[in-house]
């Protein structure tokens, strides 16, 4: 085979624009040293997963992006991580801003009691997007649509988001996230508490919302990681070992740990 016969190569790769770039970045908690020097740009319109052994440090990782660990007293953390280039640790950023912009689902499906339409309603209203009550219900359905949950509760918005099925009440916090307009979407195990049929509606919805959002999302299942994410971290005792194509890493990963960690013999 001659070189005008080479099957597609990464030069085909479409190249996304970088959403946040992350230099330097160390993390301890007390005396912990949780991140290591970690640098890493990722990009817009792709979802990368972060996958790694347990304390590894990828939820620590993934809450320096939207400055989560300031609520955590014992939590220093050290470097720059740039979203758009604007340093966000920057003492002029006002983090409530911030998590309005990078929004964040979590492990554990987590309603207010309220609502569902007052669940997506309720950052909207708290950053005055709306005029008046038109224009909120048109956000509460956009987001509602988005969160892929629309059709299933468009008739009883009036209801308690407590009492949806667990992968309803995980669409509603993904409504409630994308309802204020974020840029970044930050997903921490996401799946983790939902069944097969929920896990996989939440994952066709995460491929959905990269077409609108950077998507960077922790997870322990590498079948999860190998289906929905473009790009894969491999983090391992607070570093960042390798970070390339999913792809890349789940077939041919550079370094020995990032081998090990896939093929089951560490984690
Ligand atoms: N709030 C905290 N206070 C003190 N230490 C913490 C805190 N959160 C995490 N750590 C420590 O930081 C390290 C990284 O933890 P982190 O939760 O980020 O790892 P992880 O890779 O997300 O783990 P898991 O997969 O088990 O959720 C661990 O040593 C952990 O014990």
């Amino acid at each position: 085979m001659d070189m005008y016969d080479a099957p597609h190569t990464e030069r085909d790769v479409e190249q996304k624009e970088v959403k946040i770039s992350a230099r330097g970045v160390q993390v301890y908690y007390g005396e912990t040293h949780a991140i290591k020097d970690v640098d890493v740009d990722i990009e817009d319109n792709t979802v990368t997963a972060f996958i790694g052994p347990s304390g590894c440090g990828k939820s620590t990782f993934l809450r320096c992006l939207n400055r989560m660990n300031d609520t955590i007293d014992i939590a220093r953390i050290e470097g720059e991580i740039l979203i758009d280039g604007e340093n966000i640790y920057d003492k002029r950023v006002d983090p409530v801003q911030l998590r309005a912009k990078v929004g964040m689902v979590f492990q554990k499906a987590n309603p207010f009691p309220k609502s569902i339409y007052d669940n997506v309603a309720y950052g909207p209203k708290i950053h005055g997007m709306a005029k008046n009550k038109a224009e909120l219900d048109e956000i509460v359905e956009k987001a509602l649509r988005r969160g892929a949950l629309w059709d299933e509760v468009k008739d009883r918005l009036d209801a308690s988001g407590t009492g949806l099925s667990g992968g309803q009440q995980q669409r509603l916090c993904i409504a409630r996230a994308v309802a204020t307009e974020p840029e970044v979407l930050l997903m921490d195990e996401p799946c983790s508490a939902l069944d097969p049929i929920a896990t996989a509606q939440v994952e066709e919805l995460i491929d959905e919302l990269k077409a609108n959002y950077s998507v960077v999302i922790v997870t322990h299942s590498m079948q999860q990681a190998a289906r929905v994410s473009q790009k894969t971290a491999f983090f391992h005792l607070g570093n960042l070992v390798e970070f390339d194509e999913t792809g890349t890493i789940f077939t041919n990963p550079r370094d020995k740990r990032t081998e090990s960690y896939i093929t089951g013999r560490i984690g």
